[in-house]
């Protein structure tokens, strides 16, 4: 057991123990650093010591969502491994919770089907003599696959869950899991039932970007049935993805858990985010700070908290690189200079251009962010993208198993994504498994060398070697157009702005992968502002640069501060009351700023630095002399 479970209570803990005693569901409202995780594993830990044996016996188990995988080890390392919590991300849990209602996964299928035909024949019907021809070809193909998929239909028994749909093979992609589940739970008595006697307990982490539908399904579950706890632990400051809840409401009989505390940041780094916050949702001050055991007694830590404004210009990273050295000397902590993983720093960035030039995919980089839409912009940014999937979950962990002669790891990956070892294709009578291993074996060595750095082969290449010699099943999305990118007529005029993008992503050297892997597992010191949720860093600097996110409407850092008007639509969205690209941008800021222990600095990209200064001071965030700019560091060299 280490970490989080041994914190001292407080009144909280108190407050969620008599919940648990009860079985009273509660929601668990609290700012950044305050312990909500730490307090969730706690109630972990006590469930198993009141109830554990009964619970054991009567083969029940603890749920816990979290939102990432990486948030299911934490918490798992944290409980000792123990098959008793069932932590898990929000898709496996829903799988393992369906995957025996094969009846309703079938209907629900079926109607999905109907449904596009229907959306099909509605488009068609609003054709005009200015709809291009190729909208009209597009149209006329989709139809003709899901009417092929009508008539056959009747021919699945059985579905499975992988990345990519494939309704005709019985595959389900994780677009179905989320959209099914909750409808399923939602109109299954049974199901709630199950669901309720297989886990009495029932806790939702980072709930404030947990999908609402989800979120709805677990309280009819809740109203539903008896003896059921729920739980949810987030803060509606944190929602920093677009699908997520928000503020949970609370229902009749729940109890609210609140916790004034913040035990993470340093007293400088709280002061700046209890202002940040201030200006958002007004919540009270967070008290405390991080405290450590100096001389027998506990000691506030005071850290520092600063903003350096800077000219925007080519010379970006030399800057930061500047800044980094500056803070070394006037911190006299030489590790702001560190690139090394035990430096424990992180330099936050909204969008990662330089990071993708030192790293080597510019051309993946650009294909997702120039000229891109909002949402392959940003599920390229968080790793979600449901393009690059197949390279996330698949084909580089299983080169890099390859290449590391990890033949268990090798195998488990093909028997979960290669259509040559599923059960289905096993079965068939030609179907010979000594053959299938031994080709599986050439077809491994040929997709290692075309994703060697020296490879010329391109992501088309890669993904048609893998479509031909049925080695994966693709996402519909996917392979839609790769089979149009084969026959040419992606060079058409009128391409939508998807296909354009992915058109750009098919171009792309395939090994480009890598470096994007890399990037996202925060193999360097930078990492972006929305993959950190969760995470604590002694050192940390936040680099706000609209210029960088520009092609992304959804953030803006100058607004935020001032520094720039609000636009038309944020105006208009705020006059209806409704979210603007400020409170979006707040809540990120807030999330970033919140993970330093001890020291953060802020560095502020901008094309007029000197107004940048006063509006900054105006925001009153930072204190006056923590309020840098290119002058104060260049003069203290
Ligand atoms: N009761 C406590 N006493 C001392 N330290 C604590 C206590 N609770 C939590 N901490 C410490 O405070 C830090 C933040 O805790 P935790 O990650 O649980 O907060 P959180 O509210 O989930 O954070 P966030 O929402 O910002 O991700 C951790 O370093 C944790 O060890």
């Amino acid at each position: 057991m280490s970490g989080r479970i041994n914190k001292p209570d407080t009144p909280a803990d108190k407050k969620l123990r008599n919940c648990l005693k009860t079985k009273t569901s509660f929601v668990m409202i609290a700012g950044a650093g305050s312990g909500k995780t730490t307090s969730l594993i706690k109630s972990l830990k006590y469930i198993e010591e009141t109830e554990g044996i009964n619970l054991r016996q009567e083969g029940k188990k603890i749920a816990c969502i979290t939102y990432t995988t990486a948030a299911e080890k934490e918490i798992l390392d944290d409980v000792g491994h123990d098959s008793f919590f069932h932590v898990s991300t929000i898709h496996s849990f829903l799988w393992e919770l369906i995957r025996p209602f094969q009846k309703d996964i079938k209907k629900w299928v079926s109607s999905k089907i109907d449904s596009k035909l229907e959306e099909l024949q509605e488009a068609r019907a609003k054709f005009s003599n200015r709809t291009w021809q190729s909208t009209r070809d597009n149209n006329k193909l989709e139809t003709a696959k899901y009417l092929h998929m009508k008539e056959n239909f009747h021919t699945v028994s059985e579905f499975q869950y992988e990345t990519g749909s494939k309704y005709l093979d019985g595959i389900l992609g994780h677009s179905d899991i989320i959209a099914m589940a909750p409808q399923m739970i939602i109109s299954n008595p049974l199901l709630q039932i199950i669901l309720s006697n297989k886990y009495p307990y029932f806790f939702i982490d980072e709930s404030q970007d947990t999908i609402p539908e989800f979120v709805k399904a677990m309280k009819v579950v809740q109203m539903n049935v008896k003896n059921f706890c729920l739980g949810f632990f987030g803060d509606p400051m944190q929602k920093i993805y677009h699908t997520g809840s928000g503020a949970i409401v609370i229902e009749t009989g729940w109890q609210e858990i609140r916790k004034p505390e913040n035990f993470r940041c340093s007293k400088n780094v709280l002061d700046v985010i209890n202002k940040i916050r201030a200006l958002g949702d007004g919540l009270k001050k967070q008290t405390g700070g991080r405290k450590m055991f100096v001389d027998g007694e506990w000691q506030l830590i005071n850290g520092s908290a600063q903003i350096f404004i800077l000219q925007a210009d080519e010379r970006h990273a030399e800057k930061i690189a500047l800044v980094r050295s500056y803070l070394a000397d006037q911190l006299k902590d030489p590790l702001w200079k560190s690139d090394k993983k035990e430096a424990d720093l992180k330099v936050l960035v909204i969008e990662h251009r330089i990071a993708a030039n030192r790293l080597k995919f510019a051309e993946l980089y650009s294909a997702f962010k120039d000229s891109s839409t909002d949402s392959l912009s940003m599920s390229f940014s968080e790793g979600t993208s449901w393009a690059l999937m197949p390279f996330l979950k698949y084909i580089l962990p299983l080169i890099n198993a390859y290449r590391n002669g990890e033949h268990f790891q090798v195998v488990n990956l093909l028997r979960q994504y290669c259509p040559l070892l599923q059960k289905s294709h096993l079965q068939l009578p030609e179907s010979e498994p000594s053959k299938i291993l031994n080709e599986l074996k050439v077809h491994l060595e040929i997709i290692n060398k075309l994703l060697k750095i020296e490879s010329p082969a391109t992501v088309e290449n890669l993904f048609s070697y893998l479509e031909s010699n049925n080695l994966i099943s693709f996402d519909d999305r996917i392979r839609t157009r790769l089979n149009k990118a084969s026959k040419g007529s992606l060079e058409d005029e009128d391409i939508s702005v998807t296909d354009q993008v992915i058109a750009n992503f098919f171009k792309c050297p395939v090994f480009q992968v890598w470096g994007y892997e890399r990037y996202l597992n925060e193999e360097s010191p930078y990492s972006t502002q929305h993959s950190i949720k969760g995470a604590e860093f002694n050192r940390v600097m936040v680099v706000l640069d609209d210029e960088e996110g520009r092609r992304s409407t959804s953030y803006s850092y100058e607004r935020l501060l001032g520094i720039k008007e609000l636009s038309d639509t944020d105006v208009t969205n705020a006059g209806n009351g409704r979210e603007t690209s400020q409170d979006r941008t707040r809540r990120l800021f807030y999330v970033c700023c919140s993970r330093a222990l001890t020291d953060l600095a802020v560095v502020l990209f901008t094309n007029d630095p000197r107004s940048a200064k006063k509006a900054v001071t105006e925001t009153g965030i930072f204190k006056k002399n923590s309020i840098k700019i290119e002058l104060d560091i260049s003069n203290e060299k």
